[in-house]
């Protein structure tokens, strides 16, 4: 058993305000026999039909691969503002390219005066590069290939990157299945199996710690939950994320080396008839260092922090009705819906 600071317990994942996000170790579903798989899918279940967040340990992504990840990415934001604006972010249906400063933001609101008006008074403090599943008529990455041989080696990397998380979908969803009791852990695969899923490179720039004390509502990315099935969210050292627990309180998402954050998402939620839970979250400031004069000095730097979120979604063609065993007791509670009309209204919204 790890030592517990702010929450975390080293082999535990955090747990506080009555908010869980157990540490699993995935490993055990994916190499185990029969009962340790279904044990572990039980797990995992849990988490999703609890908090909607878990970490994820054993994944099975290689950690150079994340590491490579992290530094592509570092390399890509840091290239002048003029060479990304060329690569720019166009439609929600293409959902692809570099989104720049203030563009996104995220929110619970649908009302767009209201968006308007968060966008203007607290905009994120965040770009991002969207990429999306290649070979899809009309609607092309927008690579940095073109731009030099860094550009070709990111666009190389990212298409590796992008494949080996669609697997890790696939079988996240095989363990839900499982957890589920459905008749077969093939279940989803029908829904998987198109890859139509975003991957979202973060970069939050570092700002002046006075930034927050003049503006406390300021944010790094706003309070949202995430639309599509689930979400793997691989952060680096720095901190800041939050999940909002059953009381209204945030709870600090603390960074776990060598693990992923999984969480649910809305279309998740539905099809699940609500059984899965669809987490509000948030990215602030990290928690204050420990040397406390640094935190007085308004000059004083927050550190940039980088992130990467894989948003997974059940294949845009498929229709979304309430899962078998979430829905004869009680109702269903929603209308089947198409899952690619789904994200892409969800995302109109947002940009
Ligand atoms: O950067 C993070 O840690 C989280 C980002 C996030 O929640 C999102 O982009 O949906
Ligand atoms: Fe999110």
């Amino acid at each position: 058993m790890g030592s517990i600071e702010n929450g975390v317990q080293a082999q535990k994942g955090v747990e506080q305000d009555d908010l869980v996000m157990p540490l699993i170790d995935f490993g055990a579903f994916l190499h185990g026999d029969r009962p340790t798989k279904k044990a572990t899918a039980d797990q995992i279940l849990h988490a999703f039909t609890t908090s909607g967040f878990l970490y994820l340990q054993n994944h099975g992504v290689p950690q150079e691969m994340v590491s490579q990840a992290f530094s592509q990415s570092a390399q890509f934001f840091a290239r002048p503002q003029a060479q990304k604006d060329t690569l720019g972010w166009t439609t929600p249906d293409a959902n692809r390219g570099y989104v720049t400063w203030g563009r996104e933001k995220v929110t619970q609101s649908s009302d767009p005066e209201e968006i308007a008006r968060l966008r203007a008074s607290n905009p994120d403090l965040k770009e991002s590069m969207e990429i999306g599943r290649e070979g899809v008529p009309g609607l092309p990455n927008r690579w940095p290939t073109e731009l030099d041989e860094a550009g070709a080696q990111f666009t190389r990397d990212m298409q590796r990157f992008f494949l080996t998380l669609k697997d890790l979908h696939v079988n996240v969803m095989r363990a839900i299945a499982t957890g589920m009791g459905l008749d077969d852990e093939h279940f989803f695969d029908s829904y998987t199996d198109a890859g139509d899923n975003t991957l979202r490179l973060l970069h939050y720039p570092p700002v002046k710690r006075s930034v927050w004390r003049d503006n406390p509502f300021q944010v790094r990315a706003g309070e949202h939950s995430d639309y599509g099935s689930i979400t793997l969210l691989f952060q680096d050292h720095v901190g800041g994320l939050e999940v909002k627990s059953p009381h209204g309180t945030w709870v600090r998402a603390t960074p776990i080396d060598g693990t992923i954050v999984v969480n649910a998402g809305d279309l998740l939620a539905r099809w699940s008839n609500d059984l899965i839970k669809s987490t509000n979250h948030r990215v602030i400031q990290p928690p204050p260092p420990k040397d406390v004069e640094a935190d007085n000095d308004p000059e004083a730097l927050i550190p940039a922090r980088y992130s990467i979120a894989y948003f997974c979604n059940p294949n845009f063609d498929r229709l979304i009705e309430a899962l078998p065993g979430t829905w004869e007791k009680s109702a269903k509670k929603y209308e089947p819906i198409n899952s690619g009309d789904y994200l892409v209204r969800r995302l109109a919204a947002t940009y």
